[in-house]
């Protein structure tokens, strides 16, 4: 029988020939993502029973990116715990504040995370990086402690959802109105424990960047994590960060592998898409109401990479965001911020009156640095809109593309990014 990607990556990770869905395993973890939230507890728990140690400090990578730089007290001893323990256990890889920027964005860049590994983190986004070709997800403290500890984590092996993707998106269309598109039609639980497949000539087509806008959303339908094949695009990726071929395992999904759902998406079809609150399969296409906004929020390991920012900038050039609008935008990692720089896309957010923020997850979740207060409207580029993800309960948060988020700050209300298409097409 066939097996999947991800089927694949669990039995070479487990030490059998083949695995099946519901299979219960015991996987080699190659990488261990550690922030500065879920850490000192997985830490503490080491601690306690006298298990204070790391599998291998080389294959720890340690990135603080939620509460920093720190905004209170509390915050910085968060960070001071994942600091401390860096030194003390010699972990290799560690991306202090001034060096990283969100822990998911900065892994994905490294080049230290290769197809055909597995990667867990103590973070519901780590599904991430699976647009490498790679069996990323996230888990809880204890299983973080576990893996910490013996490099080991249990997994019943998914299913697998595949999803595809066929033609053109229409100009304004981005990778962030593709996977808004697909959790509406699936629902928040439609993947809930599947590994979500992403295929088709859409997909092949797609650079890197929007490949990991797609996998990083798998937990927003419940998926266990989102995956990419490799093709020449990973490849290409890879050789740039000096990987070559021969350092990693290339995976396919058999033909007659077995997919639990499939789903096929006609990207031309696809227009672009808010989800509106309280949950991001709540998707509606983006200007048919007339929804006032008082906060526009672009940043966050979906979309705060240096494409995002692009799409604002050829938004945003010799325009103003609204008056009454705060907007903030957050590269998502000081590279990124470095390259927006070099590029003069921060100097067009300035003119344009937006705020431009250091590397963090801040706003994102509503800890620091964009907290939104009662009643607030936000138009956002990142990946839930909870009741009080970013702040008051009572404040209403909207998903959307970078380039929405833009066109909504401008206009003062969530608008259709198309209307600047033509900015698009002169800008490229
Ligand atoms: C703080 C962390 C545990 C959390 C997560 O796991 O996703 C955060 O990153 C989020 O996006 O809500
Ligand atoms: S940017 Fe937002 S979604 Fe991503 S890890 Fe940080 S808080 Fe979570």
């Amino acid at each position: 029988m066939g097996m999947t990607i991800a089927e694949k990556i669990l039995a070479a990770h487990s030490g059998h020939d083949y695995v099946v869905p519901g299979q219960l395993i015991e996987c080699r973890t190659d990488w261990v993502l550690c922030h500065e939230i879920t850490t000192p507890a997985a830490l503490r728990m080491l601690e306690e029973r006298g298990m204070d140690q790391v599998f291998n400090p080389d294959q720890i990578v340690a990135v603080p990116d939620h509460s920093v730089p720190a905004m209170n007290i509390k915050a910085a001893k968060m960070y001071q715990k994942l600091k401390s323990w860096v030194q003390e256990k010699g972990i290799k890889h560690f991306f202090d504040v001034g060096r990283g920027g969100i822990a998911h964005v900065v892994l994905e860049n490294t080049g230290l995370m290769k197809p055909g590994q597995t990667l867990v983190s103590g973070d519901s986004h780590t599904c991430n990086a699976g647009a490498l070709g790679a069996f990323a997800t996230g888990v809880g403290s204890t299983d973080l402690a576990g893996a910490i500890y013996a490099g080991k984590v249990w997994f019943k092996v998914p299913e697998t959802m595949l999803i595809r993707v066929t033609g053109q998106a229409q100009p304004g269309v981005t990778p962030k109105d593709i996977v808004l598109e697909v959790i509406k039609r699936i629902g928040a639980d439609g993947a809930n424990y599947m590994v979500m497949e992403w295929v088709g000539d859409y997909i092949d087509n797609l650079d890197m960047e929007g490949r990991f806008t797609l996998t990083n959303m798998a937990i927003e339908a419940g998926g266990k994590t989102g995956i990419v094949a490799v093709d020449d695009t990973t490849r290409a990726y890879m050789s740039a960060r000096g990987v070559t071929p021969d350092q990693y395992t290339e995976y396919q999904s058999d033909a007659d592998a077995t997919f639990k759902v499939i789903v096929e998406v006609d990207a031309a079809q696809v227009e672009p898409t808010v989800a509106y609150p309280h949950i991001p399969s709540n998707g509606r296409v983006a200007g048919s109401d007339r929804i006032a906004v008082s906060h526009a929020y672009v940043g966050s390991c979906t979309n705060g990479r240096i494409s995002d920012l692009r799409d604002v900038a050829r938004i945003l050039k010799g325009r103003k965001v609204a008056e009454g609008v705060q907007m903030i935008v957050v590269p998502a990692t000081q590279a990124i911020w470095k390259q927006a720089a070099q590029e003069g896309l921060l100097e067009i957010f300035v003119d344009a009156g937006a705020s431009v923020s250091y590397p963090s997850c801040g706003a994102c979740l509503g800890m620091h640095s964009g907290v939104l207060g009662p009643d607030d409207v936000c138009i956002s580029s990142s990946n839930r809109n909870f009741v009080g993800r970013m702040g008051d309960p009572s404040a209403q948060i909207y998903l959307a593309s970078p380039a929405t988020v833009a066109a909504s700050a401008v206009a003062g209300f969530i608008s259709d990014p198309r209307a600047y298409n033509d900015t698009i097409n002169a800008a490229d």
